[in-house]
C-alpha cells in the first residue's frame, strides 16, 4: 500500500479535493482535525501544552482554547517551534496506527498543512501539492471562516512558500478557480492506482 501526502498552504483547497479522492474510495487521514483530537484527548500531549502556554490554553470543559493558542503560536514563532515539536511526532504516531487500519486500499492520503515543514514527506511515498493564489486564498478563508485577512496572513507567513511546495512535489494540483478539479484528481488518481500494481474503476 502506498502512502501519498496532501498539503498545500492554508485555505489552498486540501479538503475540498480530499473529498474527491475520499468519493473514490481512498481513506483520508485529515491531521489538522487529529492533531486538535488528540490536544485535547491525550493526557500526555496535555500536560505538555498546559506546561507550555498556562492552564488557559484550556477551558474548564477540558475543551482546547484555540483562540489563545492561535493568538500566541503565530505572533511568536519560538512558541510555534515549541509546540510543533510536541505534536507533530504525536500526529506523525497516530497516523501510523490509522494507516495499519487500511491494508487493503490501493494508497492511503494524508491531508496535513505541514507535511514539509514537519519532516513527514520522509513518511511518505509521493506528495501532492495543491496550490491557489495566495489573494484567493486569502479571500476564501475569510468567506469560509469569517476571519480577518490579517489573521490568514499570519498563518501564511508561519508556513514554507507555496512556491518551495510546488518545486518539491510529485503531484501539483492547481485550484485557481479555472482549472476544474475533478480531472486533475482523476488523473493523480489513476497513476497513483497504476504504481501500486492495481486498476482504477
Ligand atoms: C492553533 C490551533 C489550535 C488553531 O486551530 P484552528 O481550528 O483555528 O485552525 P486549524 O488547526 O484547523 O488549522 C487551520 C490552518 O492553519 C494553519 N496552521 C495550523 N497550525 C499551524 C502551524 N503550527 N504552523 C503553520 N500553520 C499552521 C494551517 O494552514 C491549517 O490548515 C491549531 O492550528 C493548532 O493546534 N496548531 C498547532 C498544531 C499543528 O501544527 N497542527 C497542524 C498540523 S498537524
Ligand atoms: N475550486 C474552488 N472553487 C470554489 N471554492 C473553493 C474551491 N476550492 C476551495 N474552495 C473553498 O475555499 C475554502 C477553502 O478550501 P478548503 O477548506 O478545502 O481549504 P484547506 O486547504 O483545507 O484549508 P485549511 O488550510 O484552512 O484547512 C472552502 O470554503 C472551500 O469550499
Amino acid at each position: 500500500m502506498l502512502r501519498i501526502g496532501i498539503t498545500g498552504g492554508i485555505g489552498s483547497g486540501k479538503t475540498t479535493v480530499c473529498r474527491i479522492f475520499a468519493s473514490l474510495g481512498i481513506p483520508v487521514y485529515n491531521a489538522d482535525q487529529r492533531a486538535k483530537w488528540l490536544m485535547s484527548n491525550d493526557k500526555e500531549l496535555i500536560e505538555a501544552i498546559k506546561s507550555l502556554f498556562g492552564p488557559e490554553a484550556y477551558y474548564e470543559n477540558g475543551q482546547l482554547n484555540r483562540q489563545h493558542l492561535s493568538d500566541i503560536i503565530f505572533s511568536e514563532p519560538k512558541k510555534r517551534e515549541q509546540l510543533n515539536a510536541i505534536v507533530h511526532p504525536a500526529v506523525w504516531q497516530d497516523g501510523d496506527r490509522w494507516n495499519a487500519e487500511h491494508p487493503d486500499a490501493p494508497y492511503t492520503l494524508k491531508e496535513a498543512a505541514l507535511i514539509f515543514e514537519s519532516g513527514g514527506h520522509k513518511h511518505l511515498n509521493k506528495v501532492i501539492v495543491i496550490t491557489a493564489p495566495e489573494d484567493l486564498r486569502i479571500t476564501r478563508v475569510v468567506r469560509r471562516d469569517g476571519v480577518e485577512r490579517a489573521a490568514v496572513k499570519a498563518r501564511i507567513a508561519a508556513q514554507m512558500p507555496e512556491s518551495e511546495k510546488v518545486s518539491r512535489a510529485d503531484f501539483v494540483i492547481f485550484n485557481d478557480g479555472h482549472q476544474m478539479l475533478i480531472p486533475q484528481v482523476l488523473q493523480i488518481h489513476r497513476q497513483l492506482i497504476a504504481m501500486s500494481g492495481g486498476e482504477a474503476g
